[in-house]
């Protein structure tokens, strides 16, 4: 969540984002988020969204969770956003730059064979680049952690990100552009191969 307050996404004078169900509470919004994006993405742990790990298949994992709460589910944002001191990349260049990056993942051919250790590394590179793209207004954490589940899960590896405590997933990605291994070994502790 931002506590920007953001005129284009938030209703008049408050920082409460535009919700499909109209909360204007921020406490009722939370609840209901939580709700709601618990049983999407235990759904999706039967189910993934299928698709080609591109632009749309990131947008379609983002509107599957997020389509009963925001208007702007499976759409980019439109506009800039930082957390903290860092701020995240630049609207003018961002379909171009999630381009790039999920080109560069599909060129590399991930499922292909990869030594355990070594597809755990490159999972992190591009969890690391896809949190600094953050391509959504909200929900990028719970969309980024679902697309990485599934490139593991299509590689037979099971992922659970339930196993880590927020406040350290949190602190990983916040380490992560600078320096990835906290989160890599994170994801070695949370990823069994079958
Ligand atoms: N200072 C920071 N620098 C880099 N990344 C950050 C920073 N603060 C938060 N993040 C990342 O932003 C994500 C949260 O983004 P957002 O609020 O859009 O997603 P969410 O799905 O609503 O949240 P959550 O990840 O808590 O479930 C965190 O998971 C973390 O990866």
């Amino acid at each position: 969540m931002y506590n920007q307050n953001d005129s284009k996404y938030c209703y008049p004078g408050s920082d409460v984002l535009v919700n499909i169900p109209g909360f204007t509470e921020q406490r009722q919004l939370d609840a209901f988020e939580r709700l709601v994006t618990l049983d999407r993405l235990r759904l999706l742990n039967l189910r993934p969204v299928k698709g080609e790990y591109d632009r749309t298949h990131l947008c379609n994992i983002h509107r599957f969770i997020f389509k009963d709460i925001y208007p702007f589910a499976g759409k980019l944002r439109e506009k800039d956003i930082a957390k903290g001191k860092f701020r995240f990349a630049n609207v003018r260049f961002l379909a171009s730059q999630i381009d790039q990056l999920l080109t560069e993942l599909k060129n590399e051919n991930l499922l292909n064979e990869l030594p355990f250790e070594k597809f755990i590394e490159r999972l992190a590179y591009y969890f690391t680049e896809l949190n600094v793209l953050h391509p959504f207004r909200e929900g990028n954490g719970r969309t980024q952690r679902e697309f990485i589940r599934s490139i593991a899960a299509e590689s037979d590896c099971f992922m659970d990100f339930t196993d880590i405590a927020p406040e350290q997933m949190l602190k990983a990605m916040i380490e992560s552009p600078y320096n990835n291994q906290r989160l890599t070994h994170l994801l070695y502790t949370i990823t069994k191969k079958n």
